[in-house]
């Protein structure tokens, strides 16, 4: 199944958390399920916090680059067109909020987005993490449309 990330241009697949071209990164994989969009993920033994769980800063990570991916595929939609139709839809994080509510173990982890809000070049999506069916982190990202400028010095 294609991936919102599949379609990111090339010159903006070199993210951490979702670039396809960053060997070292997560490359997450993101997709529609209905209204919700989803992310698996398995965590790697050295993206430990306390044995047995889940660095807080990767699940930070993850529900970032989930939710970016899942504003531009939400833009996409509204519009109707194709994830490769042009001019490209590329957001980035304004403002990124997590509440841990529970230990993450290493396991596989579920994150399921949905969007609460689009505004001109603003959407806000919520997002779960989920070991099994216990929610164990959720967060909240307010993803902006890039700036032309963004890179530029
Ligand atoms: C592209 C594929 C790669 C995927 C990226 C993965 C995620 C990342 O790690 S991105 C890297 C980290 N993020 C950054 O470096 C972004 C740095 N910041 C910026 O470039 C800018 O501040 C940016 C783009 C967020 C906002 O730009 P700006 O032109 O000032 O936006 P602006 O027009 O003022 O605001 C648009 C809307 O967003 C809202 N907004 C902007 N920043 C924030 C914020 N920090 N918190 C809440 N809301 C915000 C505004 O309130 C406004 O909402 P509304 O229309 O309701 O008034």
């Amino acid at each position: 199944m294609d991936a919102f990330q599949d379609h990111y241009p090339e010159n903006v697949s070199h993210c951490y958390g979702c670039g396809s071209k960053n060997k070292h990164g997560h490359q997450i994989k993101t997709h529609w399920e209905g209204d919700e969009t989803v992310t698996r993920f398995t965590p790697e033994p050295y993206h430990t916090s306390v044995p047995g769980f889940a660095y807080g800063g990767l699940i930070a990570s993850l529900i970032d680059c989930h939710s970016t991916g899942t504003a531009a595929a939400a833009m996409y939609r509204q519009e109707g067109r194709d994830m490769d139709s042009l001019p490209a839809f590329r957001f980035v994080t304004g403002s990124l909020h997590v509440d841990f509510l529970k230990p993450t173990p290493l396991g596989e982890l579920t994150l399921r987005g949905t969007v609460k809000e689009i505004k001109g070049r603003k959407v806000v999506v919520e997002c779960t993490v989920f070991a099994g069916d216990v929610a164990t982190a959720r967060g909240e990202v307010v993803a902006v449309q890039m700036p032309e400028s963004f890179g530029q010095s």
